[in-house]
């Protein structure tokens, strides 16, 4: 994932966030978890969450493998009980409804559809457990295929469609008596690239006609930024950070947010002074670097600093020593050790003492590509170089 996937998804959220495209229905609700533990005998699954879910909202639980995402998930559906804790759904305390008398869709790998009955049939079952029949039924049956393009298909069986087929029916199947709630665990996880992507673009369209609240769980990095109003990343059962996914990558709380979502550099150094917003502190090799800072540092305070790859600017040194491109910001001396071209950018490794950075700059007519070997000043903006903990 990187920079200009932020700005797609961030341009396509803020679309979103107008939602001026017709909905089809006006209702969704908010979803609560309240001091949230869950314990598997010695496994602390959940660690204390507190998480508070908008009406309407697309929020994803995005997390590496054993993190809790599905586990919260599965409270949330109602499959299992916090040890502690409560969850709310539309303000009302639910955590020990049952599932099937919470008014939610549900797609999850092991919910699948039921093999003996036909696409149709899999649609007409939430519906008759609703007490809907008739023709509102077919109506709603239609439209829910008709939403996920899937038609065609009302007299197949499940093993007469491809997994993708498959996913679309039971997406189709949670969507068809429109939940306020839709519950959703690496649902298009099995699917190949470009399908998944289709998948993707369908779920976010249907996400801004439906006025559903969308939860969501992934380990992919690039799917929840594509997808998320909101992202929480969950770590070891806690929750680490909550916020969209431009406020992620710009301003990552810690070292696993900013390697967790996308490409971190990290330098370590010691405060030297704090001046409002920013932080003068000098790097284990000895540079003197601005960076940006929230919070209050003390003099002598051990920091981390972290900046994207995009955030460092490199200009070739000419023989005297000088800089070929006047910068405000001060430099300090580096050399290229590696260039790859990635089509629409070059990456670079950089090393300054014992510093080793990457940097990746667009391709251009008008930018000069540097070679391995290359001596160059590298600067980095205060804004782009953030105070993070470690
Ligand atoms: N029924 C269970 N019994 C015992 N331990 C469990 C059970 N369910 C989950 N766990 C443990 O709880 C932790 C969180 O699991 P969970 O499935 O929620 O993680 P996850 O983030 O969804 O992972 P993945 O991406 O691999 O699906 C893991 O350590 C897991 O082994």
């Amino acid at each position: 994932m990187n920079a200009s996937a932020i700005q797609t998804a961030d341009m396509r959220n803020a679309a979103s966030g107008t939602r001026s495209v017709s909905r089809e229905t006006s209702h969704s609700v908010s979803a609560e978890f309240a001091g949230v533990t869950k314990s598997f005998g010695s496994v602390k699954a959940l660690d204390n969450i507190d998480l508070a879910i908008e009406p309407g909202e697309f929020l994803t639980l995005l997390g590496p493998s054993g993190s809790g995402k599905s586990t919260l998930l599965t409270l949330l559906a109602g499959f299992d009980q916090p040890t502690s804790g409560a969850i709310k759904i539309g303000g009302k305390v639910q955590t020990h409804v049952p599932p099937n008398r919470r008014n939610q869709g549900i797609v999850f790998q092991s919910y699948a559809l039921f093999p003996h009955m036909n696409v149709h049939d899999n649609l007409a079952y939430p519906l008759a457990a609703r007490g809907i029949r008739g023709a509102e039924r077919e109506q709603l049956i239609v439209r829910a295929l008709e939403r996920v393009r899937m038609e065609a298909y009302a007299e197949r069986y499940p093993s007469q469609l491809s997994g993708g087929q498959q996913q679309r029916v039971a997406l189709a199947r949670a969507i068809v008596f429109n939940p306020p709630l839709l519950l959703m665990d690496e649902s298009l996880s099995a699917l190949d690239r470009n399908l998944r992507e289709e998948m993707q673009f369908e779920l976010k369209e249907l996400h801004e006609r439906l006025s559903a609240t969308i939860v969501f769980v992934t380990h992919d990095q690039a799917e929840a930024v594509t997808m998320s109003d909101r992202i929480a990343v969950l770590n070891k059962g806690q929750l680490v950070q909550l916020g969209s996914p431009s406020a992620l990558y710009k301003e990552p709380a810690n070292k696993f947010v900013a390697g967790f979502l996308g490409e971190a550099n990290f330098i370590e150094g010691v405060v030297d002074s704090h001046d409002g917003d920013f932080v003068r502190f000098t790097t284990t090799a000895g540079h003197s670097l601005l960076a940006s800072s929230r919070k209050k540092h003390a003099k002598g305070e051990q920091v981390v600093a972290m900046v994207r790859p995009e955030g460092i600017e490199c200009a070739l040194t000419r023989p005297d020593g000088g800089v070929a491109a006047g910068d405000s910001v001060k430099s300090m001396p580096a050399v290229v050790e590696r260039v790859v071209f990635l089509g629409n950018a070059h990456r670079y490794w950089l090393r300054a003492g014992d510093l080793q950075l990457i940097m990746t700059a667009p391709c251009s007519a008008r930018t000069q590509t540097l070679a391995s070997g290359d001596q160059v000043a590298l600067s980095i903006h205060a804004h782009d170089l953030r105070i993070i903990e470690a």
